[in-house]
């Protein structure tokens, strides 16, 4: 399957009543392209109101042990019953916007099985070392891939057109570190960051970590890079963009861990980042370089660093604002102001 095409004729008739609107030409800056954006993916000159739903995919990562991260990896299993329970920030910002959530434990290492309100999807407790062996074995991370899928395809039967993928993984901004230095080239120095908050002694292991690893997989093709230095999460979080994509479904990238599934997506079908809009940038470090490799560029930046798909949700009312100026707005000939040409 390949992504859904666009519809290049209906960016351009929405771009022309954009202009027709009663403000000067490219005033609402962004807000404009976005209502485009929508138009060329909907199909339709005015966009449908978005109806959005997130899902968080939860999974464990065996690199811990390795000392990568700032928390223990109970804390993914005790994340997701707050998640369960509604206190998280993601839940708050999903009742703020309006959207749905699903809560999807892929590979969480203690039994979550008796936890109402979460979907058990474990593919296994956790994923192996991937400083010393493929994290996943390859039927792992197509199962993986598929539970992601099945997600999404569950989210637009019941109505969505706007989809955001979360993701909760203590140890997951090293997998992610190692998926953006293979797709962009670009060294462990550049990419690795501080994740949930280590020190800086902490962040130069974390560098030869990941150095670490991407030695282990060197000359292995791309389509690899996944199952050996992926996570559960980032696999399922691929499956979800890749859907989306041949659905005709639009989907906001969240922060790094985000990124690095659409980078991994990307490996599958290049033409998924096409229904990819970018949130926010990241605090951690590397995440502009993946943007630009993904080819796309963040509508905000406000230092966060949570994950959870928190900066994703956070920017679907200005999404709602950018879809409602545009259908919304008198033109200039309807409102009877004079246009700059007279
Ligand atoms: O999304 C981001 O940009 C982001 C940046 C840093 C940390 N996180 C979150 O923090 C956790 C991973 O951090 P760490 O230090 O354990 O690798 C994981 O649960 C992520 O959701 C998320
Ligand atoms: C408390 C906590 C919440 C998170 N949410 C996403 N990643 C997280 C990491 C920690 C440590």
């Amino acid at each position: 399957m390949t992504s859904a095409p666009l519809h290049m004729e209906i960016e351009k008739e929405a771009r022309t009543h954009q202009d027709s609107l009663t403000k000067p030409r490219g005033a609402l800056g962004r807000l404009e392209d976005v209502a485009c954006w929508f138009a060329a993916r909907q199909g339709k000159v005015t966009p449908d109101p978005l109806k959005a739903h997130i899902a968080v995919f939860a999974a464990d990562h065996g690199v811990v042990e390795e000392g990568v991260s700032a928390y223990p990896s109970v804390v993914t299993g005790e994340m997701v019953k707050n998640f369960a329970r509604g206190g998280a920030a993601i839940n708050v910002l999903a009742r703020q916007c309006g959207a749905s959530l699903s809560v999807v434990d892929v590979g969480v290492i203690p039994d979550l099985s008796n936890i109402e309100g979460i979907e058990h999807q474990k593919v296994r407790k956790g994923t192996a070392n991937l400083l010393r062996e493929a994290a996943m074995t390859p039927a792992e991370c197509e199962a993986a891939i598929s539970i992601g899928r099945s997600v999404a395809m569950r989210a637009i039967a019941a109505g969505s057109n706007l989809l955001i993928a979360g993701d909760m993984g203590i140890g997951n901004t090293t997998a992610s570190a190692c998926i953006i230095c293979s797709c962009t080239g670009a060294s462990p120095e550049m990419v690795v960051g501080f994740g949930t908050g280590i020190e800086h002694a902490a962040r130069r292991h974390k560098i030869d970590v990941v150095k670490g690893a991407l030695a282990r997989v060197a000359g292995r093709p791309k389509s690899e890079l996944l199952q050996h230095l992926g996570g559960l999460e980032i696999a399922a979080m691929a499956g979800f963009y890749l859907q989306a994509a041949e659905s005709g479904v639009p989907v906001v990238i969240d922060g790094f861990i985000a990124s690095a599934a659409a980078l991994a997506a990307r490996i599958i079908d290049p033409a998924a980042s096409d229904w990819m809009l970018a949130s926010h940038t990241s605090h951690e470090n590397g995440h502009t370089l993946a943007l630009a490799e993904l080819g796309l560029s963040a509508l905000i930046d406000f230092e966060m660093r949570l994950g959870e798909g928190s900066g994703a949700a956070l920017i679907v009312p200005l999404l709602q604002s950018a879809i409602a100026l545009h259908n919304g707005m008198a033109t200039f000939e309807s409102a009877g102001v004079t246009d700059k040409d007279g």
